[in-house]
C-alpha cells in the first residue's frame, strides 16, 4: 500500500511525545487515513512508498510484544546495505587503483567490482572500461532508478544545475546543504577552484562508494534520518555551523520526490533550520536559506508549511522526466523554486525570456504578464493568464466565466458540480478536511483552504 501518497491520507507530524517505532528506514510516520467518514491511524514507513521495499505497518493503539520487537530490530539490522560506508569507500579506493579498462561497475546492483567479483554478477548489467572522468559525474553513471516510487531520480538539465550553481555563488553562499540533489552535489565537487563546498544527503547508498563520510551522508529526508547516526550527525553540524568571522554561508538545496508528504519535508526543514539557528548563535526570526524544488500545484501547501516562501518563475528542467510529455511539455517543466530568499535577489536567466517586474519586484517568465488590476503576475503554470472583471482575479486562460456557476470554470465543465468530493471527515462540500471544525487535534497546523479540484488531484502525480 502506498499509504503516504493517497489522497485521503494525511501525516501527522505532531505525535505528542508518543513511542514512535522504527522500521530500517529510521523512525516511522504517523498516518491517518480517511474513509467514509472515518478515520484509522497506524505507523509506516516514511521513505519507501512500496510495501515490497518496505512492509512495516502498525496501527497507531497496537502495543507489540517484546518478542515482536526483536523480532522487528533483527528485520532492521538484516536490512542494511551489504557494505558500511567505510568498507564502500575503502573498496572504491581500491577499484580506483585499476587501469580503466580493468574497471567494471555492475549497474544493475549499482556496485563497483573488485577484481574476481564479475563472477557474481552473471546475467547483470556490467559497464567497461570507466574512465577518471567517467566517476567525476556518477549521476550519469549509476542507472537514474527513475521507474522507483520511492527514489524517483529526476536528473536536472545542465542548465538547471548552471542556474542553480550561479545562483548560490551570486548569492555568496559558501556551504551547500544539496538534500536528494546528487547533480548539485556533483557539479560543486567539478569545481576545484572555487571555495564553495557540498555536503550530500540522499537515501541512494551507491554514493556511499565514492563520497568519504564527510562528504555523504545516507539519509532520509522524511523523517530527518541518519542511517550512520551520531557520525554522520557531527558531520552535519559541523557542516551547517557558521561562525560569524570565517565568512561561511550556508544554504539548503532540497529536490525531494514529490507525493503528497509536504508536511514532513517542512518538518525536516524546520528542523535543520532549528539546528543552525542554534548552533549558528542566528538570531530567532532568522531561517536557513533554502531552495526548495517542487512543482508549482504544490505551493499552497508549501506555504501553509512554510509561510515565509516564495515560488520564483523559474522552470527547471530536468534530463529524464515524466512530467515533461504532452500538453505539459508545452508549458515548460511544471517544477518551480520554493525560497525564503528574496525573490528580487533572484536573477533569473534574461536569455530565456524572463524580466524583471518592478511593480512585483521579481523577475517574471516570458509569458507571466503583470495584471494591473490584480496588482502582480499572476501566471502560475506558464500559461498567459487572462483577468475576469467578474471574479476579480486572472484565471487560466483555458476557462471561462460561467454564468450559472459566477465563476470561471473549464469549458468542459458540468454547472454546479463541487469542486471536490467534499470533506474526507464531515463529508461538508465547502471546505477540505484540513479546515474541518470537526477535525479536532487535525493533523496539519494550518489555515487556508487547499484547493483541490479533481483535476488538480489527478495532476499531483508522483514525480
Ligand atoms: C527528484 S530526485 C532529485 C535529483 C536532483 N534533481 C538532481 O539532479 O540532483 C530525488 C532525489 O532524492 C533522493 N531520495 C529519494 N527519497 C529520499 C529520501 N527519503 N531521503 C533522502 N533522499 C531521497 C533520490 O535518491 C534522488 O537523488
Ligand atoms: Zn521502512
Ligand atoms: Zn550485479
Ligand atoms: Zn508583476
Ligand atoms: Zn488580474
Ligand atoms: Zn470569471
Ligand atoms: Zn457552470
Amino acid at each position: 500500500m502506498a499509504a503516504n501518497t493517497a489522497a485521503n491520507v494525511d501525516v501527522i507530524i505532531d505525535t505528542g511525545g508518543r513511542e514512535i517505532p522504527e522500521c530500517p528506514h529510521g523512525p516511522a510516520l504517523l498516518f491517518v487515513k480517511y474513509d467514509r467518514g472515518s478515520s484509522s491511524k497506524f505507523f509506516a514507513c516514511s521513505a519507501f512508498r512500496d510495501r515490497k521495499e518496505c512492509n512495516f505497518f502498525q496501527w497507531e493503539s497496537e502495543k507489540p510484544s517484546e518478542e515482536k520487537k526483536k523480532i522487528r530490530q533483527e528485520i532492521n539490522s538484516q536490512q542494511k546495505p551489504k557494505f558500511s560506508h567505510e568498507e564502500a569507500y575503502n573498496r572504491f579506493l581500491r577499484f580506483k587503483e585499476q587501469t580503466s579498462c580493468n574497471r567494471e561497475l555492475c549497474q544493475t546492483c549499482g556496485r563497483f567490482l573488485l577484481p574476481g567479483e564479475l563472477k557474481d554478477h552473471k546475467g547483470h548489467k556490467v559497464k567497461s572500461p570507466i574512465t577518471d572522468e567517467m566517476l567525476e559525474k556518477p549521476t550519469k553513471l549509476f542507472v537514474p532508478l527513475d521507474n522507483n516510487k520511492t527514489f524517483a531520480q529526476y536528473l536536472f538539465s545542465a542548465s538547471a544545475v548552471d542556474f542553480t550553481i550561479k545562483t548560490l555563488e551570486d548569492l555568496s553562499f559558501t556551504h551547500i546543504v544539496c538534500v536528494g540533489a546528487p547533480r548539485i552535489f556533483e557539479a560543486i565537487e567539478l569545481k576545484k577552484d572555487s571555495a564553495t563546498k557540498g555536503l550530500l544527503l540522499d537515501l541512494d547508498h551507491r554514493y556511499q562508494q565514492l563520497y568519504p563520510t564527510t562528504k555523504f551522508c545516507r539519509y532520509n529526508m522524511f523523517n530527518h534520518h541518519f542511517f550512520d547516526g551520531q557520525k554522520s550527525e557531527d558531520v552535519f553540524k559541523q557542516f551547517i555551523l557558521e561562525e560569524e568571522e570565517d565568512g561561511k554561508r550556508v544554504a539548503m538545496v532540497m529536490d525531494p520526490p514529490f507525493g503528497g508528504m509536504v508536511d514532513a519535508l517542512a518538518a525536516t526543514y524546520n528542523k535543520i533550520s532549528l539546528q543552525w539557528q542554534t548552533l549558528s548563535d542566528q538570531t530567532q526570526d532568522s531561517n536557513l536559506p533554502i531552495l526548495w524544488f517542487f512543482p508549482y500545484f504544490m505551493e499552497k501547501r508549501i506555504k501553509e508549511c512554510l509561510p515565509t516562501t516564495h515560488m520564483l518563475d523559474y522552470k527547471v528542467d530536468y534530463d529524464n522526466h515524466m512530467l515533461f510529455r504532452g500538453d505539459m511539455k508545452k508549458q515548460g517543466s511544471p517544477v518551480r523554486i520554493f525560497t525564503n530568499l528574496s525573490p528580487e535577489r533572484v536573477i533569473l536567466p534574461a536569455s530565456d525570456g524572463y524580466w524583471f517586474c518592478k511593480v512585483c519586484s521579481r523577475f517574471s517568465a516570458k509569458e507571466n504578464l503583470h495584471c494591473d488590476v490584480c496588482d502582480l503576475c499572476p501566471s502560475k503554470d506558464g500559461r498567459t493568464y487572462k483577468h475576469c472583471f467578474k471574479c476579480d482575479r486572472c484565471v487560466k486562460p483555458s476557462k471561462q466565466h460561467c454564468k450559472t456557476c459566477k465563476t470561471c470554470q473549464q469549458q468542459d465543465h458540468r454547472c454546479g458540480q463541487p469542486m471536490s468530493n467534499g470533506c474526507h471527515v464531515c463529508g461538508a462540500l465547502d471546505h477540505k478536511r484540513r479546515n474541518c471544525p470537526k477535525q479536532g487535534s487535525s493533523s496539519t497546523k494550518r489555515g487556508a483552504p487547499e484547493n483541490s479540484s479533481p483535476n488538480r488531484q489527478k495532476r499531483k502525480r508522483k514525480k
